[in-house]
C-alpha cells in the first residue's frame, strides 16, 4: 500500500494486515403448497400464483473475504445430502456466484470473497435449493461489504436472479404471484409438518414447464392466467388445520414431473398409504412433500420409508427466510 494511502474502513484492513471476516447465512428450501401455472408468455415464463411455505431444511452459505480479487466457489464436507454424481457449477453458472457478482456491483468497495456452501436441499429437487444459497449469499455480502441495503433493494436483486430467490429471502408463508417473485406475506404462523422425501436424480424445471406446455398443446384447452389462491389453503396455514389443507393441495406442474419421471407416482401412493394426509410434488419435484396430521406422525413416516430404503426427513414450517447466524473476524 502507497505510503499515506487508507483503505476505506469497509474493508478488513489493520494497518497493511488483511484480516479476512466470514459471514455466514441460513437460507430455507420451500415447498409450493399451491401451484397454479398460467400458459407460456412471450418470455420463456409462465405466470404463476402460489402458496410458498419456508421449511425447516436450510441451506448455508460462509462468504469469507479474501485478499485475492474475485470469487471463488466451494461445497462444504459437511452437506449432509448425498452428492456423488451430483452436478453442481462451482463457476458463474453457480447461483451463489451469480449473487455474489450482483452485490459486488452494487458496493462501493467489494474484496473478494469465497463461498461455501453447505448443501442439504436436494439438488435440482423443486425445493429452490439454488435459489436459497442465492437468498443467503445476497445477505451475506450485504453484511460483508457493508453495502446496506434495504430489503426490498435485496428482494429486486433476488428477482434478477430467478423466480424463487425473493421467497428464500423472505421465508414464512407468502402469496407469489407474477412469475413467483411478487409476494405477499401471509400472516399463517401455524405449523404444519410435512415429509420430504428425496430422488435420487433430479429434474431441470423448463424441461418440467415444457412438459406441461406440451400436454396441455395436445389437449387443446385454454388456459386462464392465474390470479389468485385459494383462500382456504390460507385459513388452512393461518389455523393449522392439516385436515383441510390435505384437501386443496395443488400443483400444476404434479402431472408433467410424473410424465418425465412416473414412479413419483408410486412414492405418493406409498406416502398416503402409510398415514400421510395427502402427498403432491414439490414445485417442479421430484421431491414428494407429505402432508402429516402433526410433529409425531411426520417422524413415524418419515422413519418408516427411510426404512423402506428412502431418503426422507420430517421438517416443519413456516420457517424465517434468510438470516444471518454469525459474523467472525478472522
Ligand atoms: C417451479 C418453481 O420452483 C415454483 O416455485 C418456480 O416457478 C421455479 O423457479 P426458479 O427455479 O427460480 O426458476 P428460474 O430459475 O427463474 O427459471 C428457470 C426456468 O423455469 C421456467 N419457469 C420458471 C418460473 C416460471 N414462473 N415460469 C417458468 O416457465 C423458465 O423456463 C425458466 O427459464
Ligand atoms: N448453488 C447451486 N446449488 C445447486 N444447483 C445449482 C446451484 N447453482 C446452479 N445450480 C444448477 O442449477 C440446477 C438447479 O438447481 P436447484 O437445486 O436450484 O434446483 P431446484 O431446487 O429444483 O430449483 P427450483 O425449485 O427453484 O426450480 C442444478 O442442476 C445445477 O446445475
Amino acid at each position: 500500500m502507497t505510503p499515506g494511502t487508507r483503505k476505506p474502513s469497509s474493508l478488513p484492513f489493520v494497518g497493511d494486515r488483511f484480516h479476512a471476516r466470514t459471514v455466514r447465512v441460513k437460507a430455507p428450501g420451500k415447498v409450493n403448497v399451491s401451484l397454479s401455472v398460467g400458459p407460456l408468455r412471450a418470455d420463456g415464463y409462465h405466470s404463476v400464483a402460489s402458496v410458498y411455505l419456508a421449511v425447516s431444511l436450510y441451506e448455508e452459505v460462509a462468504a469469507t473475504s479474501t485478499e485475492a480479487e474475485g470469487i471463488t466457489v466451494s461445497i462444504s464436507p459437511d452437506s449432509t445430502l448425498d452428492l456423488d454424481g451430483v452436478e453442481i457449477p462451482l463457476d458463474e453458472r453457480n447461483l451463489a456466484y451469480k449473487a455474489a457478482a450482483i452485490m459486488a456491483e452494487m458496493s462501493e468497495k467489494p474484496t473478494g470473497v469465497h463461498l461455501e456452501i453447505t448443501k442439504r436441499v436436494p439438488v435440482a429437487g423443486g425445493m429452490g435449493g439454488g435459489s436459497a444459497d442465492a437468498a443467503a449469499t445476497l445477505l451475506a455480502c450485504d453484511a460483508l461489504w457493508n453495502s446496506g441495503l434495504s430489503r426490498e433493494e435485496l428482494a429486486h436483486l433476488a428477482a434478477e436472479l430467478g423466480a424463487d430467490v425473493p421467497f428464500s429471502l423472505l421465508g414464512g408463508t407468502a402469496v407469489g404471484l407474477g412469475v413467483g417473485d411478487k409476494l405477499s406475506p401471509a400472516l399463517a404462523k401455524a405449523q404444519t409438518d410435512w415429509v420430504l422425501v428425496f430422488a435420487d436424480y433430479g429434474l431441470s424445471t423448463p424441461d418440467v414447464f415444457r412438459a406441461l406446455d406440451g400436454l396441455r398443446d395436445s389437449e387443446g384447452v385454454d388456459i386462464p392466467e392465474p390470479v389468485d389462491v385459494d383462500p382456504t389453503i390460507l385459513q388452512a396455514l393461518r389455523h393449522g388445520d392439516p385436515e383441510t389443507l390435505s384437501r386443496v393441495l395443488i400443483n400444476d406442474l404434479q402431472r408433467a414431473s410424473i410424465t418425465l419421471a412416473p414412479q413419483l407416482r408410486d412414492t405418493i401412493g406409498l406416502g398416503e398409504a402409510r398415514g400421510a394426509l395427502a402427498g403432491m410434488v414439490s414445485g417442479s419435484g421430484p421431491t414428494i412433500a407429505l402432508l402429516a396430521r402433526d410433529a409425531v406422525s411426520a417422524g413415524v413416516l418419515a422413519e418408516e420409508l427411510t426404512h423402506r430404503g428412502h431418503t426422507a426427513v420430517a421438517v416443519h414450517g413456516p420457517v424465517p427466510g434468510a438470516r444471518i447466524i454469525s459474523d467472525t473476524l478472522l
